[in-house]
């Protein structure tokens, strides 16, 4: 059987574990996870490659392929120029898709019909809803096959999901509806086997062992963005930025003579956008940063596979998340171009 392949976006609203499906699937940690909404700001692309899965007498098979996922931010209403920066990366995610994984919480239950048969959600919940429709209605323009993704299967009862399926099913025409959970792995061999089931034969997109496209100095970033999310409260998680400003990478991955691994030297910006923020950053006698930097270096060090000098300073930069031109140099692409056009300036 040929190989298939092809890109596949995964959409949903904020909190909905589409980073956690994206990292299960691959089996190792590419995006941060937090229990925060608008963890994700950019689209972040995940290469899987799937086994040839020969026909038994009990079960179909399937050809192998190579999935492209691409885990996108919540969809959500934008109110600042970084919300519409997020948005428009849910936009090019859906642009000229192969499939669509619209990945639902099934923890957001749906309102209870009042005496007068009239479904009421309130608070919490009419947001979450509001939310899931807005999704909904960018995933019903969609001409690609999209597979309805029950997440969070584990954290409700059977009985809740028949209703939750019903529910869903009702308002589009779903190429398949598969509950999963994407925190325990269930569910995700049948998830794949439907993925391929609606892709093409093609060629690989990126070589066979290639996890991602996305340099390690930016999964540096959001690692350390993601102890700052878990680390602080309030609005500080949303008004913070990491920009990489030193990446220095040993010149070998040998350990030296008395056994230490090499090292790598990381400086990076933490942004703000108030005073009061960067003391919070800070801490008491810089014990918050300390706690970040140790959390961090921890994560970057397995990343890396070396020992880890990192430095973090934190700047205020007043309203960035209003400021277009800010937002935009925090993408990873654009940053990617401006460092390699500092080197051939330095050639
Ligand atoms: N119980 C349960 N929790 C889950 C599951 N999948 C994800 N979560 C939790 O849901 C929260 C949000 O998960 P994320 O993967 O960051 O969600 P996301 O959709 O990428 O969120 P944004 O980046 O805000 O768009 C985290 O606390 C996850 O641990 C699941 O299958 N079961």
């Amino acid at each position: 059987m040929a190989l298939r392949s092809g890109f596949v976006s995964i959409i949903g609203r904020p909190n909905a574990g589409k980073s956690t499906l994206l990292n299960a699937l691959l089996g190792q940690k590419l995006a941060i996870v937090t229990h925060k909404p608008q963890t994700t700001r950019t689209r972040i692309h995940g290469v899987l490659e799937v086994r040839l899965k020969k026909n038994t007498k009990d079960e179909p098979g399937h050809p192998a392929a190579q999935i492209v996922l691409v885990d996108t931010p919540g969809v959500h209403k934008p109110t600042t120029q970084l919300d519409r920066r997020m948005m428009q990366e849910v936009h090019d995610a859906l642009e000229s898709r192969d499939a669509v994984l619209f990945l639902v919480d099934v923890t957001h239950r749906l309102a209870k019909k009042s005496a007068s048969g009239e479904a009421k959600a309130t608070g919490r919940m009419s947001m979450s809803q509001a939310e899931d429709d807005f999704a909904l209605s960018l995933v019903k323009k969609l001409e690609c096959p999209v597979i309805l993704v029950l997440n969070k299967i584990d954290a409700v009862k059977k009985e809740e999901m028949l209703p939750l399926i019903a529910h869903w099913s009702a308002l589009h025409t779903f190429a398949d509806v598969i509950p999963i959970s994407a925190r325990k792995k269930q569910g995700l061999g049948l998830l794949l086997e439907k993925i391929v089931g609606q892709l093409k034969e093609g060629q690989r997109y990126f070589p066979k062992h290639q996890l991602t496209d996305q340099p390690e100095r930016f999964l540096v970033a959001e690692i350390i963005r993601e102890k700052i999310l878990l680390l602080t409260g309030e609005e500080v998680p949303y008004a913070t930025a990491v920009v990489i400003e030193r990446y220095e990478e040993p010149s070998s991955l040998k350990k030296s003579r008395d056994g230490k691994l090499p090292v790598t030297k990381i400086s990076a910006a933490i942004y703000c956008e108030r005073v009061g923020q960067k003391a919070i950053l800070i801490g008491k006698s810089g014990e918050m940063l300390k706690r970040i930097g140790t959390a961090a270096r921890k994560e970057i060090e397995e990343l890396l596979g070396t020992r880890v000098f990192l430095e973090l300073f934190v700047k205020v930069q007043e309203e960035w998340r209003s400021n277009r031109v800010f937002v935009e140099d925090l993408d990873w692409r654009r940053q990617l171009e401006q460092i390699a056009a500092k080197q051939a300036e330095e050639e």
